[in-house]
């Protein structure tokens, strides 16, 4: 036999354990992550007036002396991913949501639901389903809300971007809003704008409204309060495409009195595997299994989005891309 031929062979094994390692073992990094975060360490070493040496984090983290080797360790495997390149992980306070128990938990339960009858994966590992669960757990909706709140600094990066969208609308509901960051950063940027932070009941209860600012609970399903722009940021993705066109179907009697002004805005992911690069499509479908996991949501490419558009009624509609995983959408009656 050919000795190079079987050398080939092993080759072909250990590349294919080598990645089933790679992705099997995925989770160690998330933990890691979430052990940094636990710790307080990307604060300690973005406020730091020099780059910290590991002792340095000893002593400041107050961790016992022989720990020293291990920190090393988990800071060299954070450090080989880049997640201390340019304060990357200073300011984020969301990620510490996707570790979760009540997040974690539903992923053990993925095979059992493929085979089974539940609508969703959450709802075979927890009994009911994610939004009813928030709605009974008072403190995982207070993080859950926190969390999505904490993805806000997008919204000055948007505005900053897309004033001409902003400009002409004097009135806005945020449906999905949640406890209202969003809506508030935009009042900041056009204070003259009327806005009105529609969610579930449970979500908007007890938060305090000012002139222009107004809390509605309610079902978008039912009913959308009338507007010009009816906004909707990382809401549609929680939703099935029949669910979408409910939805959309309720924005356009929502903006039936706004004549030449009425508009959907919606800020979401579009997957787009030719465009995008290969790690930013991973995490785009990474985020579209998580949407199966949770709710009963997808992320869609523009065709799908297009059909849906299209499918609501509306004639016509533009994208700007680039804000990171998320695009705006601009949807016309
Ligand atoms: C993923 S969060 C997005 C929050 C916010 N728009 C943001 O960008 O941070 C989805 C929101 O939809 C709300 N929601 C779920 N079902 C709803 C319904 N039937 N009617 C109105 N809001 C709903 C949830 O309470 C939650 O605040
Ligand atoms: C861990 C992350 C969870 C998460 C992120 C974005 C969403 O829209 C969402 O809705 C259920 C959940």
């Amino acid at each position: 036999m050919d000795p190079n031929q079987n050398q080939g062979e092993a080759n072909v094994v250990f590349e294919a354990q080598a990645l089933v390692y790679r992705y099997v073992h995925n989770y160690a990094t998330s933990m890691s992550l979430g052990c940094a975060l636990e710790l307080g360490i990307p604060d300690i070493v973005h406020n730091y007036e020099k780059p910290i040496t590991i002792q340095e984090l000893v002593s400041k983290l107050n961790l016992p002396i022989d720990k020293t080797r291990h920190l090393q360790q988990l800071m060299r495997l954070l450090i080989h991913f880049n997640f201390f390149s340019v304060t990357k992980l200073h300011d984020q306070d969301d990620e510490g949501l996707a570790l979760d128990p009540v997040i974690m938990t539903p992923w053990r339960f993925l095979g059992k639901w493929f085979k089974g009858n539940k609508s969703t994966v959450f709802e075979t590992a927890h009994g009911i389903p994610f939004w009813e669960f928030a709605n009974r757990n008072p403190v995982f909706n207070g993080r859950f809300n926190d969390a999505m709140a904490s993805d806000s600094h997008m919204m000055s990066l948007v505005i900053k971007d897309c004033q001409e969208i902003f400009e002409g609308v004097e009135s806005l509901v945020d449906v999905g809003g949640g406890t209202g960051l969003n809506t508030k950063i935009l009042l900041e940027a056009f204070p003259h704008m009327t806005c009105t932070v529609f969610d579930l009941p449970h979500v908007v209860a007890d938060m305090s409204e000012t002139r222009n600012l107004k809390y509605v609970g309610g079902d978008m399903f039912s009913a959308i309060p009338s507007a010009d722009a009816i906004f909707f940021k990382n809401v549609l993705h929680n939703w099935s495409d029949d669910d979408v066109l409910k939805i959309l179907k309720r924005s356009r009697e929502a903006i039936r009195f706004a004549g030449d002004k009425g508009k959907v805005i919606i800020i979401d992911m579009v997957l787009d595997e030719k465009q995008d690069r290969r790690e930013i499509t991973e995490t785009k479908m990474v985020f579209d299994v998580l949407m199966m996991v949770l709710v009963t949501g997808k992320e869609r490419t523009k065709v799908e989005w297009e059909k849906l558009f299209g499918e609501a009624g509306f004639s016509r509609y533009n994208v700007t891309p680039n804000f990171g995983l998320r695009s705006l959408m601009e949807v016309f009656p």
